[in-house]
C-alpha cells in the first residue's frame, strides 16, 4: 500500500521552478528521509502534498486522496508539523491542541500529549513566551493528535536541543511502532540516518536520488577508509598496496597506514598484504562513509563523486 505518490509533480513560481516533475511513493508504514539543501524543493513539495500550494502541473494523492481535489480529507487523517509554525501568544500551550483536536475531532487528552512531547510544566503558559524549540513541541503535540495514519514533519528538529532531537526521534520511532507513516525533511543527517527506512535526495526541484542509505552509498561508489596500526611500516608495503585491486589511496598518518578503498569487501586482502609484509598488527578500525559524505556528493559534486576529506596525510 502507498502513502504518498506523485506523477510529475512540478510547481513553479514565476521563473523559478521549485520542484520539477517530481515522481515520489512512500510505502506504508514506512519513515522516508525527504532530504536536499536549501531552497531544493522540500517545503513546496510538502505544500503540495496537503493542498497548502496548487501544481502548476502533474498529479499526487495522498493515503488515496488526490492532492488537487481532497486536501480537507489529507489533513484530516495527516499530522503535520509545518516549517512555519505560527502560534498564538495568547493562547496556553493546552489551547493550541484542543484546538487541534477539535479541528479532527478527535478525543486525545491534550494534557497527555503536551506531557509527551516533554512539555509538561509548560501546558498552562501562554506561547508568546514560549522558545523555539518549546513551540515546535507544542506543534508536534498538535501534529499527533487523533493517531494519524501519516506524518508529515518539515524539519521537526529544528529548535530543539540535543535532548529534544533525542525525544523527537524517539517518538518518531513510537508513531512508526503504531502504524503509521512518516514523511519528513531534515538537514540532521545523524537522525536521518538513525530512524530512516528510505531517503530521498532533491536538488534544483528534482529527485537526484531515492533509495536505503546502504544501497545509496554502495550506488555512489563511496569510498571506505580502512585504518591499520602497526609497530613499523615495511620498506614497500605502501608502494605494493597501492598497485592492489580497488585501493584508491594509500598513506601513513602516524603508526596508522591509512587505505581508501572503493569496495569494502577488499578490506581482507589488505590485512593479508599488511601482515605478510611483516608488519605487526596493533589494531584495525575501518570507516564507512557517513550520510553527511553522500549528501555533499550528491548536492554539491556533478560527477556524484565522494571527496576524501578525512585525516590529514603525511605521505610515505
Ligand atoms: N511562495 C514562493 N514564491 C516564490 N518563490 C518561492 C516560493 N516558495 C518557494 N519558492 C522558491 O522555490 C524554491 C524551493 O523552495 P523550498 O522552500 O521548497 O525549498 P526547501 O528545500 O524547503 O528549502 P529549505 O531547506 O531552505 O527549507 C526556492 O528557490 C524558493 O525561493
Amino acid at each position: 500500500m502507498v502513502a504518498i505518490q506523485t506523477d510529475s509533480l512540478t510547481r513553479r513560481f514565476g521563473d523559478v521552478t521549485a520542484v520539477d516533475g517530481l515522481d515520489l511513493e512512500v510505502k506504508r508504514g514506512e519513515v522516508y528521509g525527504f532530504l536536499g539543501p536549501n531552497g531544493a524543493g522540500k517545503s513546496t513539495t510538502i505544500n503540495m502534498l496537503l493542498g497548502f500550494t496548487p501544481a502548476t502541473a502533474g498529479a499526487g494523492n495522498v493515503l488515496g486522496h488526490d492532492i488537487g481535489r481532497e486536501s480537507l480529507a489529507i489533513r484530516q487523517s495527516t499530522g503535520v508539523l509545518p516549517e512555519d509554525f505560527g502560534m498564538y501568544d495568547r493562547l496556553t500551550a493546552r489551547k493550541h491542541v484542543q484546538f487541534a483536536i477539535e479541528t479532527k475531532g478527535a478525543s486525545d487528552d491534550p494534557d497527555a500529549l503536551l506531557r509527551r512531547v516533554g512539555l509538561e510544566e509548560a501546558i498552562d503558559r501562554k506561547a508568546g513566551g514560549f522558545s523555539t524549540g518549546m513551540k515546535q513541541r507544542v506543534a508536534l503535540a498538535m501534529a499527533l493528535v487523533g493517531d494519524p495514519e501519516l506524518l508529515i514533519l518539515d524539519e521537526p528538529s529544528s529548535g530543539l536541543d540535543p535532548n529534544g532531537a533525542r525525544e523527537m526521534r524517539q517518538i518518531i520511532l513510537e508513531e512508526v511502532d503504531r502504524g503509521a507513516t512518516v514523511f519528513f525533511s531534515s538537514h540532521i543527517m545523524e537522525q536521518v540516518e538513525a530512524i530512516c527506512d528510505r531517503v530521498g535526495i532533491m536538488r534544483g526541484g528534482r529527485l537526484v536520488a531515492e533509495d536505503t542509505i546502504d544501497a545509496l552509498k554502495e550506488q555512489l561508489d563511496a569510498e571506505s577508509r580502512l585504518l591499520v596500526t602497526v609497530d613499523a611500516v615495511p620498506d614497500g608495503l605502501l608502494s605494493e598496496l597501492r598497485t592492489m585491486a580497488s585501493v584508491s589511496d594509500v598513506h601513513r598518518s602516524g603508526s596508522d597506514i591509512v587505505v581508501v578503498l572503493n569496495d569494502s569487501s577488499r578490506k581482507a586482502a589488505i590485512i593479508n598484504a599488511v601482515e605478510e609484509a611483516g608488519a605487526e598488527i596493533a589494531d584495525i578500525t575501518s570507516e564507512e562513509p557517513s550520510l553527511e559524505e553522500l549528501f555533499a556528493a550528491l548536492t554539491t559534486s556533478d560527477d556524484g563523486r565522494l571527496e576524501d576529506a578525512n585525516s590529514e596525510a603525511i605521505d610515505a
